[in-house]
């Protein structure tokens, strides 16, 4: 179990609203917002986008709207090696001087001809520190109420993903990741203050479990959580939820936007996962003895 090392830090959720099929219109909207969250007082050091914003959510959409994107390390000197969204992204978190996760948009890669749902970020130099591939696709059947099958065009990634910035480590997964408690896990196991995922739930699992998950995943690890949702557009297809939201370790709900477009602040006291811990002591009471440790092989 790695000790979490961070020290208080800003978190602003970009709940972004108006966009439609116009890529290029979507950007622009991405780039205002993240300028908005960015020129607050005081200013955050991590703005977050949400899930799928530069395209509809739709397996229909997601192939005409993907992307190249380089490796972790990139600084964007290869431009024939990403598309317009990363560079546009590049670019707020130059510009905005902060750490950007920059949302997912879906990824093609070229040699496999796979498209996987893709979430980057950047330090405020525009260098991609981080890229999660959704490992675990949204693939449910409530009849009549919400039907959605991201594997009919979408391939599962294959590995976790945490990212160091100089205010702690940072845990990445997307949306429907937080239903599988271990990705949270192991990511609190490594020392990771905080879990964030991209998200676009509906108005079916919303209501049902979108805030209970969150407050799981905290509670359990005792670390924060959040997701950052799309506002929700009656004229699309897929009805987002919204409700943008911030956990801290004790499982309260710091902030929680409605379905309307709106950026949230939040402020990670590091202090608060201290005493957490030393108060409730469940992350070093684990008995591996008697079950399995679910995070071996990752530390
Ligand atoms: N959109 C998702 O990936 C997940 C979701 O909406 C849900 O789990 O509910």
């Amino acid at each position: 179990m790695a000790k979490i090392s961070a020290r208080p830090f800003r978190l602003a959720l970009c709940q972004l609203g108006g966009t439609g099929k116009i890529k290029s219109h979507n950007i622009e909207l991405a780039r205002k917002i993240v300028a908005q969250a960015a020129s607050s007082t005081p200013k955050p050091d991590l703005i977050v986008l949400p899930e799928i914003w530069n395209s509809p959510y739709a397996v229909t959409s997601f192939r005409e709207y993907s992307e190249k994107i380089p490796e972790v390390g990139s600084t964007g000197s290869d431009s024939d090696s990403e598309g317009e969204t990363i560079k546009a992204l590049r670019e707020m978190a130059r510009e905005s001087g902060c750490w950007l996760i920059g949302g997912s948009i879906p990824e093609i890669e070229e040699k496999t001809d796979s498209i996987f749902n893709c979430a980057t970020a950047y330090d405020p130099q525009g260098k991609l520190v981080a890229k999660h591939r959704k490992v675990h696709l949204f693939d449910i059947d409530i009849p009549g109420r919400q039907t959605f099958k991201e594997s009919d065009s979408l391939t599962g990634g294959s590995t976790l993903t945490t990212f160091e910035a100089p205010f702690g480590k940072i845990g990445l997964g997307i949306c429907y990741d937080v239903r599988f408690p271990e990705m949270a896990m192991v990511a609190a196991r490594q020392g990771c203050a905080a879990m964030i995922y991209p998200s676009a739930f509906n108005t079916t699992t919303g209501p049902m479990h979108w805030t209970l998950l969150q407050r799981a995943r905290a509670v359990d690890n005792q670390i924060y959580v959040s997701m950052c949702s799309p506002a929700r557009n009656p004229e699309a297809a897929y009805q987002a939820y919204g409700h943008s939201m911030v956990v801290n370790p004790l499982g309260d709900v710091l902030v929680e936007a409605d379905e309307h477009e709106a950026i949230l602040y939040a402020d990670i006291d590091t202090e608060l996962l201290a005493t957490t811990r030393r108060n409730l002591p469940v992350t070093i009471q684990r008995r591996f003895d008697v079950y399995p440790d679910v995070s071996k092989g990752f530390q």
